[in-house]
């Protein structure tokens, strides 16, 4: 594919990965998604760049462990399903990155956590002192933390928009959102079969809003609209995001080759900093 993006100065990147990338449709987990991306971002590792790796996938193990082909409705079992299923991912992720000599940790967050200024800061000393170390850490929403008080606003299951927050904080020169499809289409293409591949996209409107459907398998939960959110809070950032297939995870490299893969979401004034960013820095 041509190379014509530009990704030579992208040094920080963050990684999201979907449940529909990591799973089988049988329930059992991708074990080869799994062990190439690992591949993949350890390789990124030793060019010397800084990866964040965001993994949903913990309910979906979850059910995978108690053969449960459905997701529950019920929050709590949900929230017992991730507890189940997070150790499980990690352990996976921690064998397969072993495999290729790089360090992983687990950062659980919740977006209460990320509002406050006091625990803001510490997940960011955290985060920043393992990246410094070469550690990827391995970020996912604390699933069985869902509190409900009113100064709270703790929410359930939407990494996406997780990720994004985490790329902004973090000043990530990139965030790659890998999920079960090639990109940003003009429609769902599982129901519109006219659906053309947006390859850029500057602004998120109300009627790229209007084009995004909810999920497409029963392991995934935003569908499209919680990526656009995402995008739509990068771009304002003046930040980078590519959506991507994540079926083949080394398509990673690709992207990192400037080829023209999914949909890249840029601001048309991407090399001037925003006012947004001049302040957080
Ligand atoms: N405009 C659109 N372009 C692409 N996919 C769309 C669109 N609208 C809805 N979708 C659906 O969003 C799905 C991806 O979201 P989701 O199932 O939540 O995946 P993930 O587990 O990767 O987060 C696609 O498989 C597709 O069915
Ligand atoms: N925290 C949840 C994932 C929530 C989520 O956003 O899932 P997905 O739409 O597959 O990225 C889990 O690990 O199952």
């Amino acid at each position: 594919m041509k190379s014509n993006r530009h990704m030579g100065n992208v040094s920080r990147i963050v990684v999201k990965i979907g449940t529909s990338s990591l799973m089988h449709s049988n329930g059992k987990l991708n074990l080869q998604a799994i062990d190439q991306l690992s591949y993949t971002l350890t390789g990124l590792v030793n060019e010397g760049k800084q990866v964040i790796l965001v993994s949903s996938g913990a309910i979906g193990a979850g059910m995978g462990q108690l053969g449960l082909t459905t997701r529950p409705e019920e929050i709590p079992k949900q929230q017992a399903l991730a507890a189940i299923g997070q150790s499980e991912l990690m352990t996976v992720y921690q064998q397969r990155f072993a495999t290729y000599g790089q360090k992983i940790s687990q950062v659980l967050l919740t977006h209460d956590v990320l509002d406050y200024p006091q625990s803001r800061e510490y997940v960011h000393n955290t985060i920043e002192q393992l990246l410094n170390w070469g550690i990827i850490p391995v970020v996912n929403e604390n699933d069985t933390v869902a509190v409900d008080e009113l100064d709270h606003r703790t929410t359930f299951g939407d990494n996406d928009q997780l990720s994004a927050i985490v790329a902004v904080r973090s000043h990530a020169d990139l965030l790659i959102m890998l999920s079960d499809i090639d990109g940003f289409y003009t429609g769902n293409p599982h129901k519109d079969r006219h659906a053309q591949l947006i390859k850029e996209l500057h602004q998120v409107t109300d009627d790229s809003l209007k084009r995004a459907g909810g999920a497409g398998t029963v392991f995934g939960t935003g569908g499209m609209a919680t990526k656009l959110k995402a995008a739509a809070n990068i771009l304002n950032h003046n930040q980078m995001m590519v959506l991507a297939n994540g079926a083949n995870p080394s398509i990673i490299f690709n992207i990192m080759n400037g080829e023209e893969i999914g949909t890249l979401f840029i601001a048309e004034n991407n090399n001037e900093e925003s006012d947004d960013d001049r302040i957080i820095k």
